[in-house]
């Protein structure tokens, strides 16, 4: 963890995805005329954020102009309940007026390396680049309990060196594959915030935050925009174990 590091800790989960709402209709008012790149998270912390969104800024933020894209996927049919864009589309994208053509989804239905080429391209060709790395203005990452963040888990640790903007990576446990963002395009975005809830996750925010020779192993302790910021949404739980 860098200085330029913030970190924001609220009493309750639905505190954290508030203010999350909060910080993307700002981001997204404050660049009128602009489209507005944001990679989603998947897992299950996210969809608390999504009915937010949907509730409190339906008539705010102003969807024809954000264009949404994930961090990772699940290699599953879009309509299976694993699947990231299932999550986001069950929740926001039936929700609010997002124009169809603004929802970049991978096709986890696809073989997963023609899909994570074909991902990598359709970033290519939509983003502006800083250098040549694609820019997000904004991705919103999620923590695994083992520390991995987007698909990168803690045994691909190389993913901070790949050259491509996408690559598959199977969960360690189940053998599930993956499409992710590497590292590269995870650190050029704009900005970063890392939405993290629960008492499960404590352990990993600590040795994260504290700098700990255990958060080495951590994809997670890897993620430092280099020409961007990054903040941490954290609720009680999950920062109890920082000293
Ligand atoms: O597998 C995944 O896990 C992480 C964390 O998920 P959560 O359920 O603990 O919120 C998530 O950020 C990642 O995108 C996802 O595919």
């Amino acid at each position: 963890m860098t200085a330029s590091t913030e970190v924001k800790i609220y009493p309750k989960p639905k505190k954290v995805c508030k203010a999350v709402a909060r910080e993307i209709l700002k981001l997204t008012q404050d660049s009128p005329q602009q489209r507005f790149d944001i990679a989603l998270s998947g897992g299950n912390t996210p969809k608390k954020l999504f009915k937010i969104l949907e509730k409190k800024h339906k008539d705010t933020i102003p969807w024809d102009r954000i264009h949404f894209w994930w961090g990772d996927e699940r290699c599953v049919p879009p309509t299976s309940e694993e699947s990231n864009f299932k999550m986001a589309n069950d929740f926001l994208f039936t929700q609010v007026p997002v124009p169809p053509q603004n929802i970049h989804r991978v096709k986890g239905e696809n073989p997963p390396e023609e899909e994570a080429k074909r991902y990598a391209e359709e970033i290519d060709s939509s983003l502006t680049h800083r250098g040549e790395v694609p820019v997000f203005d904004l991705i919103i990452l999620g923590l695994g309990d083992d520390g991995h963040t987007a698909s990168i888990f803690p045994n691909r640790l190389e993913l901070f060196e790949e050259k491509r903007n996408c690559v598959v990576a199977q969960h360690p446990a189940s053998g599930q594959n993956r499409v992710t963002l590497t590292g590269k395009v995870l650190n050029n975005a704009s900005r970063i915030f890392f939405l993290v809830t629960g008492e499960n996750k404590a352990m990993r925010v600590s040795e994260i935050m504290n700098n700990d020779e255990a958060a080495k192993l951590l994809p997670a302790y890897y993620i430092e925009p280099q020409n961007g910021s990054l903040i941490w949404f954290i609720d009680e739980p999950a920062a109890s174990k920082i000293t």
